[in-house]
């Protein structure tokens, strides 16, 4: 058995009268891959914070390399060799590759010891590169670099100083599966080198492959830390789930398929923004339809949702609902026509943080509710209630400040309030990013109920799995332009994947 890394025990934290963390405890060794799992809410984040010197513990120890250590800010952690990569990048969009490398590092003198050392930096960065076996270009901008070239740069900027646990927080939310592989390729071979990665993730799939040992949470408590060997996804989702959940098997199939002849719903023709990330876009959602989009990082999914919506600039082309001709100029426009887009989880647009979940779900139809205050108090409290019920929103209560939420419980918020609106389309950027796989059933039956009932939904993801599971019907998506039209009866990952790395090519072609 190899020795300890870190060994935490007891560790409790409580925000007002509730925990997040309640006697918490767990081991790391060098070199393994361990997931750390659990509903939204169940207190992952906050155990992260922790060991990052983020918050301080109210009670419980941290022995790292045996001995007890008092992480008290960030620079502590890093300072034991304790990084973490969280979606919400920390890079410099300005700063090139190496620039962001040495953020917060000292720069490296040249040999007159007056200015910079620009050479040294290039050289290092370059050792550490080949090093890690990866290839990026470093002199471009942060700002120009896709999701997954981000990933692996801020994962190198932890590896610059000795990094003996490194933390992977959802790394994975807008990749796409070729660009998972390439870092899993990555993350075994830093396991390989003796460091211990933490991979935080809701994704199953991920953990069961990447992973040695997996230990789950709930409700703030310590579940189970399980060889992964030794486990399965129904056993892991039994220890994470504080109710038994009912219903279809996860990740089958929900319901029935989308009657094809349903009118059409929206219409989009030859559609193109103004920064020409969407090129001529042509398709179409019929009432009562799930269509997905899937395309690899760069293609522009969410540059489409964004331009059908507009918040992005059009410079051409025709959007129609219900067979007429409408101008989305705006998102206000759209909301007015009965268009509504769910923003994925990392902009959590449109929720205004310091006020409460109640307010946050009904702040887009205050008209509808507002005939007489008293019918308009009694209506809003039941309708919030009621979605925060269905969504699983874990919070003291309605009247709790959204900001005190839970990454994947914030999201909820913005679903529900979407849900609101009662909107003719619904348009989904990843719907289901950082929620747990409990409530990503529950948002796959909710928005396939909501089309079978006459209304239509666009979605885009980059899980393939996801794709797979919800759309009647999907488009790929390459550098702007649709490449394929796929019904989705007995498709295959494969299929799809096709297409994606070679367009405009085979039966499948569109337009
Ligand atoms: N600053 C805060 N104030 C009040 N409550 C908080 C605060 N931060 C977290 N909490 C609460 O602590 C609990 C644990 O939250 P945490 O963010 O650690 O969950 P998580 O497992 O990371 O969830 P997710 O998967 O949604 O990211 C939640 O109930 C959350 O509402």
């Amino acid at each position: 058995m190899k020795l300890t890394l870190l060994h935490v025990e007891g560790l409790n934290k409580a925000f007002g009268p509730h925990y997040a963390l309640y006697e918490v405890g767990l081991d790391i060794v060098p070199g393994e891959v361990h997931a750390l799992i659990g509903e939204n809410g169940a207190g992952k984040s906050t155990f992260i914070k922790i060991l990052t010197g983020v918050y301080t513990p109210d009670a419980g120890q941290i022995i790292w390399n045996g001995k007890e250590e008092h992480i008290t800010s960030p620079g502590d952690a890093r300072k034991l060799g304790i990084n973490v990569v969280h979606q919400d990048r920390n890079l410099v969009p300005s700063f090139t590759g190496v620039e962001n490398l040495y953020l917060g590092l000292p720069y490296p003198r040249n040999r007159y010891k007056l200015g910079i050392g620009w050479k040294q930096m290039q050289e290092r960065a370059q050792e550490l590169m080949t090093e890690l076996g990866l290839q990026l270009d470093l002199n471009k901008p942060a700002a120009r670099m896709s999701p997954p070239e981000k990933t692996l740069l801020e994962i190198m900027r932890a590896m610059m100083l000795e990094c003996r646990l490194l933390i992977l927080d959802e790394p994975t939310a807008s990749l796409t599966d070729q660009e998972t592989e390439s870092l899993f390729t990555l993350i075994r071979k830093l396991a390989q080198r003796g460091t211990a990665i933490l991979y935080v993730s809701h994704r199953m799939d991920e953990i069961t492959r990447i992973s040695d040992r997996v230990t789950v949470l709930r409700n703030g408590q310590f579940v189970a830390t399980t060889a992964t060997g030794q486990t399965n996804r129904e056993l892991l989702i039994r220890q994470m789930s504080s109710a038994p959940s009912e219903g279809p098997g996860l990740g089958e199939r929900q319901s029935s398929r989308a009657l094809s002849s349903g009118k059409n719903l929206l219409e989009v023709e030859s559609l193109a923004s103004a920064d020409g990330k969407v090129k001529e876009v042509s398709l179409k959602v019929r009432e009562g339809e799930v269509v997905g989009i899937f395309g690899l990082a760069g293609a522009g999914r969410t540059e489409l949702l964004e331009t059908i919506y507009g918040l992005r600039k059009q410079s051409a082309g025709k959007i129609s609902l219900h067979g007429q001709e409408i101008r989305t100029d705006s998102p206000r426009q759209s909301l007015d026509q009965g268009i509504v887009l769910i923003p994925e989880e990392r902009k959590r647009d449109g929720l205004v943080m310091n006020l409460p979940i109640r307010e946050n779900m009904t702040l887009s139809i205050l008209d509808r509710l507002s005939s007489g205050w008293r019918m308009r108090a009694g209506a809003e409290r039941q309708e919030v209630d009621g979605w925060m019920t269905a969504m699983k929103v874990k919070a003291s209560g309605m009247e709790q400040p959204v900001r005190e939420l839970s990454g994947g419980n914030q999201q909820k918020v913005v679903f529900a309030k979407a849900l609101l609106t009662k909107p003719a389309l619904f348009l989904c950027d990843e719907p289901t990013q950082a929620v747990d796989v409990m409530t990503r059933e529950e948002i796959h039956r909710l928005l396939i109920e909501q089309a079978r009932e006459g209304r239509g939904v666009l979605f885009v993801s980059s899980d393939l799995q996801e794709v797979l599971e919800l759309s009647d019907r999907l488009y790929v998506l390459h550098e702007g332009r649709i490449a394929g039209e796929l019904d989705n009866a007995g498709l295959t990952p494969e299929q799809i994947l096709a297409i994606c790395y070679n367009p405009y090519k085979g039966s499948e072609q569109h337009g």
